[in-house]
């Protein structure tokens, strides 16, 4: 089970203040159980983990397997909460060079439908000529263009190298119960679909078929992730006190460093392989807050890369930061600096000592050396990367959000301010229906 640590964050604010927010945080956890807060049609995350059922988790692991028998690659196919949360808990958990070995354990998986790169699908398109590859097609509304566009030229390849009767095999839409093309397509073509709820929005939804099936089909336990989910819900459920629920006491201590002029949280790891957790992270906080002129902007960096980079600023810059440190406390192998008699390095004081001790102290180092610059730090303890630690953090990271965007006054389930981009490119690409659109954003360039 993760732990959370505002110590270092007390010489910024105090735990009296932090601790104020309790009847807050009281109303914005009944708002969410009760369904009577902003945005409440998108409460379908909040009891999730512990109302999947076994005859569910069944059926992906079964449909996992199809994939896992007949594909040397996997495609997952999905933009933002729909790529997002897979790519976190298949990389936490991945070796980090899966791809380069030769004895593969699960299909490789590769992401598209997160970007127009012409050259990404085409190379991508190019790498998948002598492959056996399935594809899931993963869009909630089933409309999006990044997505839809990546599948459109997957599922001609998959169709075209290994015919119609396997591409239907291997071929997976997670997508709306009726509305969508992805929905359309998969009915009309009889693809295996799974349905992501209605009242689940896609930076929820990695505990759906969105990020359960690919998980799944890399090899991973998906039981163990809920397991880990549902243990966090009942951690941070509305009848736990505020001084031990940690998603109550993340979400008011951000709250109170954002009304001391904290605008920025960088979320930091010493892992590389939480990378995509900082990216899923990102999603989630930034679209449930930035809002109404207002929301703490998500930033993230990977230690000790980036200290070497943003390091730096952090330091130094504008004291408009908090960091909140995701820390790991068990690595998974065992592997010691060796000494040297030359010791040309100079790096024999290290003979013995395990690589992640090294990066332990430099953790440290760089908390108490950015608390001294500035910086409030927040530590949230992960005893390790296992699929029950992740699937833990997840939906700590899912409630607390929920909370501290009813504190911050917003509804944290809508995501209005995507659509103006969505709409000059339409206009611009001359898409039917748009074509007033059209005529006022030329009468612009
Ligand atoms: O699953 P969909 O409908 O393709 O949407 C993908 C992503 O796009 C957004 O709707 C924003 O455009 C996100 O909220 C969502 O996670």
């Amino acid at each position: 089970m993760i732990s959370l640590n505002i110590e270092k964050t007390l010489g910024f604010i105090s735990k009296e203040t932090v601790f104020a927010y309790d009847a807050q945080v009281k109303a914005a956890q009944e708002a969410l159980e009760n369904g009577t807060g902003k945005g409440n049609d998108f409460l379908g995350w909040l009891h999730l983990p512990s109302s999947i059922t076994p005859e569910h988790l069944a059926d992906l692991k079964a449909t996992a397997q199809v994939l896992r028998d007949n594909c040397e690659v996997v495609i997952v196919a999905g933009i933002g909460g729909s790529y997002l949360g897979a790519r976190a808990v298949i990389e936490a958990l991945s070796n980090s060079f899966t791809w380069l070995q030769d004895k593969k354990t699960a299909p490789v998986i590769i992401y598209a439908g997160h970007n127009i790169g012409e050259d990404y699908l085409y190379e991508l398109t190019e790498y998948l000529k002598d492959k056996k590859f399935g594809v899931i097609n993963i869009s909630k509304s089933g409309t999006t263009t990044e997505t839809a566009l990546a599948f459109r030229l997957l599922k001609k390849q998959c169709e075209d190298q290994r015919g119609r009767d396997m591409a239907k095999k291997v071929i997976v839409a997670v997508t709306d119960a009726r509305k969508g093309a992805a929905r359309v397509t998969a009915d009309k073509e009889g693809y295996k679909s799974f349905i992501i709820p209605d009242n689940v929005g896609g930076r929820f939804s990695v505990l759906t078929p969105v990020g359960l099936l690919p998980i799944a089909v890399a090899g991973f336990d998906i039981e163990k992730l809920v397991a880990g989910a549902a243990d966090m819900e009942k951690a941070c459920a509305a009848n736990v006190p505020f001084a031990e629920n940690p998603a109550a006491i993340y979400a008011a201590t951000r709250n109170e460093l954002y009304k001391k002029g904290k605008k920025i949280e960088i979320l930091v790891n010493f892992n590389p392989k939480l990378h995509y957790v900082s990216e899923w992270w990102k999603q989630l906080y930034g679209e449930s807050e930035g809002k109404d002129n207002k929301g703490i902007f998500p930033a993230a960096v990977d230690f000790s890369t980036d200290l070497h980079s943003m390091g730096q600023w952090i330091q130094e810059g504008e004291r408009t930061i908090f960091e909140t440190v995701i820390s790991v406390e068990k690595v998974n192998h065992k592997l010691e600096v060796p000494s040297d008699e030359a010791n040309l390095d100079g790096l024999n004081f290290l003979a013995g000592k395990r690589v992640d001790e090294v990066n332990k102290m430099a953790e440290l180092g760089t908390q108490l050396a950015h608390v001294d610059g500035g910086v409030p730090n927040m530590r949230i303890v992960l005893p390790e990367l296992s699929e029950y630690c992740i699937g833990g953090l997840l939906y700590f990271f899912e409630k607390a959000c929920g909370i501290s965007g009813y504190l911050l006054g917003v509804n944290p389930f809508n995501q209005p301010g995507v659509e103006a981009y969505k709409k000059n490119m339409f206009a611009l690409l001359n898409k039917p229906g748009y074509e007033e659109e059209s005529k006022a954003i030329q009468a612009k360039l």
